[in-house]
């Protein structure tokens, strides 16, 4: 008899160790986000109506881009551990009571039909299959400052990977059961119920995406990949890039704001906000990245709730509509133009704060200075100039 298979990709995790402000299943290989990957695997092997996919509301728009063009059935809220997020994926299949669930890590893009198949066929003899590969090495097991106790025999070890598939009810029983205990994978919910969960051969292509470099490889793998030729799936990136330019005279005052940082000076600037002539550029060059206008369309400057206001509330704006188009910050370039204050001691603080106010890493980002030679309105210290080139990737429509 045919057996209604489901499968469960978490993908709610937040990508500490890959440590990026995108989340690491949101990262384009080959065109496409790695949670995309995953989904385009097993809807070759179950209806689209079997497939959940746990993710964290805040990555909202990154998740639309992903999953666009596809009718999936709506994702499931995850939760704080990826043990809970699972627990939230299978209890959303009750309706569905499949016979068998695998388990996916979103994080794992190079699942292929093969490790699917062995994992499923595996099932009609155990209550579980993981897919595994030989450990490789020679392992040592250490003390706590990190001298050899022993050597461990790795005959009997396995590295576990995912997709990991159950029967639906013992996995779901043994997850509800052990609630709020810590396991790293699926299996070993089954070990301690002493239930019989068989490794089946994995596959290199399908290790985890843990840390940054993990990318590299995965795109070596992908390069070699004949499917990704043809595959009609890809998101296909466009760069845009846009510039700004902004001036701000001199008032009397102490200090200025720049690129969000308060530097000390004999003068403050004046204008819309707090005048941060190096956030209202920004904004500039991102609205213009994006055809969106300029900043005074947005916020205009005859609206007195602007007065004062702190300019990273334009920047975010800018950023949200980039959001919404799909498309994410590639690089941001700043120059401010004054002979005084001195920029140069505050240039770490301000690509640091630019950054944060993105959401992109410092590396993406350049704050410098320059004098016009004390000539011009700058040359003579009435106020400040800045600029800003940004690229930008939106998603080919
Ligand atoms: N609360 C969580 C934590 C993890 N996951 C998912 O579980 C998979 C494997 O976890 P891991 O590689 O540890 O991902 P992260 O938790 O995102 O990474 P890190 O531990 O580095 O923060 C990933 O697809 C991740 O999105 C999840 O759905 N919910
Ligand atoms: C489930 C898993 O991918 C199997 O190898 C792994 O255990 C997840 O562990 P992590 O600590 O969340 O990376």
């Amino acid at each position: 008899m045919t057996k209604k298979i489901a499968v469960v990709i978490v993908a709610a995790g937040s990508g500490n160790r890959f440590g990026d402000p995108i989340p690491k299943q949101y990262h384009l290989l080959g065109g496409k986000p790695l949670l995309r990957h995953c989904i385009d695997s097993f809807i070759r092997h179950m209806p689209i109506e079997l497939i959940r996919v746990v993710y964290n509301p805040d990555h909202q728009d990154w998740y639309n881009t992903a999953v666009s063009g596809m009718s999936l059935p709506n994702p499931v809220v995850g939760g704080a551990t990826r043990q809970q997020s699972v627990l939230n994926g299978l209890k959303s299949l009750e309706s569905e009571n499949p016979d068998y669930v695998l388990i996916h890590d979103a994080a794992r893009p190079g699942i292929s039909d093969d490790v699917i198949t062995r994992v499923v066929a595996a099932l009609a003899n155990h209550h579980g299959a993981i897919p595994t590969l030989p450990v490789l090495d020679t392992i040592k097991q250490t003390d706590n400052n990190g001298v050899i106790d022993r050597t461990v025999s790795r005959e009997q070890l396995h590295r576990a990977q995912t997709p990991q598939g159950f029967r639906y009810e013992t996995i779901l029983d043994a997850h509800r059961q052990f609630e709020g205990r810590e396991f790293t994978d699926d299996a070993a919910l089954l070990e301690q119920l002493h239930l019989d969960v068989v490794c089946v051969e994995g596959a290199v292509t399908n290790d985890k995406i843990t840390r940054r470099d993990d990318i590299g490889r995965a795109r070596d793998w992908l390069k070699n990949d004949p499917e990704t030729k043809e595959d009609t799936n890809m998101i296909r990136e466009e760069f845009r890039t846009g510039t700004g330019f902004d001036v701000h005279r001199f008032a009397p005052g102490d200090h200025c704001i720049l690129c969000g940082v308060n530097v000390p000076h004999s003068a403050r600037l004046d204008g819309h906000s707090d005048a941060d002539v190096g956030l209202h550029t920004l904004t500039d060059a991102l609205l213009g990245a994006i055809g969106a206008g300029d900043i005074g369309q947005h916020f205009p400057p005859s609206d007195m709730k602007w007065k004062g206001a702190a300019s990273d509330q334009f920047v975010h704006h800018a950023v949200n509509l980039i959001r919404e188009r799909g498309g994410r910050i590639v690089n941001v370039d700043i120059t401010l133009i004054c002979e005084r204050p001195k920029i140069g001691p505050h240039t770490s603080a301000m690509r640091a704060k630019v950054a944060e106010i993105l959401g992109i890493d410092v590396e993406r980002v350049n704050v410098k200075a320059t004098t016009t030679e004390r000539l011009g309105f700058t040359g003579r210290a009435e106020g400040i100039a800045a600029q800003a080139a940004v690229s930008v990737a939106l998603p080919m429509t």
